[in-house]
């Protein structure tokens, strides 16, 4: 009977065949959704591509547009379906809401589910950023803060955005600043181009120590009459590009399936080429840590060694740390497996940010004269006429305006718009009781913007943070996120926006060349990128 049905099978019973699964699927996706635990408001999911087309063809793909939409139209607590999986994750928009997350104590401290693709990625178990594995995660924090944290560390810091800052003074002394060139208004560039090679180059050098190389590669795209324009080619710009690979597409191994990513040629194909860039990323890592051991190993022990994370990585617990204290395996030396994990974090966590905040801050001060009026006054108070001088910690302390100048860009439009917690077990979140396995957004921008915490939400008020004890209230203020697991580069962001933005605003009288158009970001995933940022700049009188 069996073979006789087999051998009347046509098309049109296979595509019938089909179509019934498919119809058995979609019903039970919603038969799943409509029985949900906790039902929330929320855009209604597609099965297999969850709100994908919500964000791609409502708000052509930037998120940070599509958040606030859901925000405004759903309230404080909604719910989103991530694209391909359509897995669920519940958007908390109140600082109330998320106590429970931000707590030391907090149970909930991972951000993502168990996966098996960051496995397949060789990311999971390492680092910090995608660390699932509580002793490795912890033992690893402990070491990138020390270095970070570390008195000598924000010296460096310091030493190297004076460095960084009087490069790119050099550069632009060539490019835009000679005479004739402001009087054929030819003093206009990218301004978001120059501070992304900037900030990399920084942040390459504060980490591994490598000679900073970007802004240079850069300068040189500009070419002379002869040579003419030349594309960016350099060390540094192949990492920079690998992390941007990564950035973009390592959400398929989180959210794609396993079967999906070996067998579907477009997923394959995108999986294949994040594997080979992982494989990049991982030999200059491991060239970089290789190359640093040997030189810290012919330098004698009485030598000073320079201050960068790597170095600090490499001798923490062996004979070269002023610290070392034989314990036993609690206090074992680092292998270059772990510090190659927190190095492509710390790349990963302190790359487009700083660029972007700063694109951020040179925009608002250019739309509020007074904001600009009174930062300089506070900038001409500690430096006079000098506009020279490498910026000092003192100076960095005393800048208490032009910190809160960047808190307040911070507030009105954070670089990374939200972050994740993942319940670990059964808790109470937002009033609502929930299983374990759920995924909570917490929308920063939402909570920053809102009117029960913040007078007079949106408007650019700097002097907000400069009312004697002002302390935001508890929780609404999570530029860095907050808890266990908050931004390890804090400090170093912090000196960075506020003495970039000191030393740039000393020497240069920078003006938006539309002053009228509103700042150009697009969002992609938790980040809001500034793509350009025009400005007209000349020496300041
Ligand atoms: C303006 C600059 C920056 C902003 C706005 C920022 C913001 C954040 C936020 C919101 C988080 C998530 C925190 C959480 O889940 O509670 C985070 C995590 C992280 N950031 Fe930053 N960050 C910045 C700069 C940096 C820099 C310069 C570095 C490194 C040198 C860095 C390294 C990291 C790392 C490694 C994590 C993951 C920490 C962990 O999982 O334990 N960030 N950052």
């Amino acid at each position: 009977m069996i073979i006789n049905l087999l051998e009347n099978f046509t098309i049109n019973d296979c595509a019938l065949l089909l179509s019934a699964a498919l119809m058995t699927y979609v019903a039970y996706y919603y038969y799943t959704y409509f029985t949900r635990v906790n039902p929330l408001p929320g855009p209604i999911p597609i099965p297999f591509i969850g709100n994908l087309p919500h964000i791609h063809w409502q708000f052509k793909g930037d998120a940070q547009m599509f958040y606030d939409y859901c925000h405004e139209k759903y309230g404080d607590i909604y719910e989103i379906y991530s694209t391909y999986t359509g897995v669920r994750s519940i958007v908390l928009c109140r600082k109330e809401y998320i106590e429970n997350f931000l707590s030391e104590r907090s149970a909930h401290w991972t951000r993502f589910p168990n996966f098996k693709g960051p496995d397949e990625l060789g990311i999971e178990g390492k680092g910090l950023v995608f660390n699932n594995n509580f002793k490795s995660w912890i033992y690893n924090r402990h070491f990138f803060l020390q270095a970070i944290m570390s008195p000598k560390f924000t010296d460096e810091a310091i030493d190297w955005t004076n460095e960084r800052f009087n490069k790119l003074d050099s550069y632009w002394n060539k490019l835009f600043l000679k005479e004739e060139i402001i009087k054929e208004n030819k003093n206009i560039f990218n301004m978001f181009q120059w501070l992304n090679q900037y900030s990399f180059d920084m942040i390459i050098k504060l980490l591994t120590g490598k000679r900073p190389d970007l802004m240079k590669a850069y300068f040189d795209t500009f070419g002379d009459e002869k040579s003419g324009p030349s594309a960016i080619v350099c060390d540094s710009a192949k990492i920079v590009q690998a992390l941007r690979i990564f950035l973009a597409d390592y959400a398929i191994f989180y959210s794609i399936s396993p079967f999906l990513r070996h067998y579907f040629p477009f997923f394959k194909n995108k999986a294949d080429n994040l594997l080979q860039n992982m494989k990049f990323v991982n030999k200059k890592l491991d060239a970089i840590i290789k190359k640093r051991r040997q030189e810290i190993e012919d330098i004698p022990l009485d030598e000073h060694l320079p201050h960068d994370i790597l170095t600090s990585m490499i001798i923490k617990n062996t004979l070269r740390d002023v610290n070392y204290i034989e314990a036993g395996k609690a206090t074992k030396a680092m292998t270059d497996t772990e510090i190659r994990g927190n190095l492509f974090d710390g790349l990963l966590g302190g790359c487009n940010k700083t660029a972007n905040m700063l694109s951020f801050i040179i925009y608002y001060i250019s739309r509020n004269p007074d904001v600009k009026k009174k930062m300089l006054k506070e900038i001409d108070s500690i430096f006079q006429d000098d506009k020279i001088r490498p910026i000092t910690k003192d100076d960095y302390y005393s800048l208490s305006y032009c910190e809160a100048i960047v808190k307040e860009v911070a507030r009105i439009l954070p670089a990374m718009r939200s972050f994740s917690r993942y319940t670990n077990k059964s808790d109470k979140i937002a009033g609502y009781q929930w299983p374990a396995g759920i995924t909570f957004i917490i929308d920063i921008k939402a909570i920053h913007n809102k009117d029960d915490y913040w007078e007079e939400p949106n408007r650019f008020n700097p002097d907000r943070w400069m009312v004697e004890n002002f302390e935001p209230k508890k929780n609404s203020f999570i530029m860095f996120g907050g808890g266990l697991r908050s931004c390890p580069g804090r400090k170093l962001a912090m000196i960075e926006l506020v003495c970039t933005m000191v030393l740039l605003f000393r020497k240069y009288d920078i003006n938006l060349v539309d002053t009228n158009s509103p700042i150009k970001t697009r969002s992609i995933a938790i980040f809001v990128d500034c793509f350009e940022l025009l400005v007209e700049i000349k020496p300041r009188n």
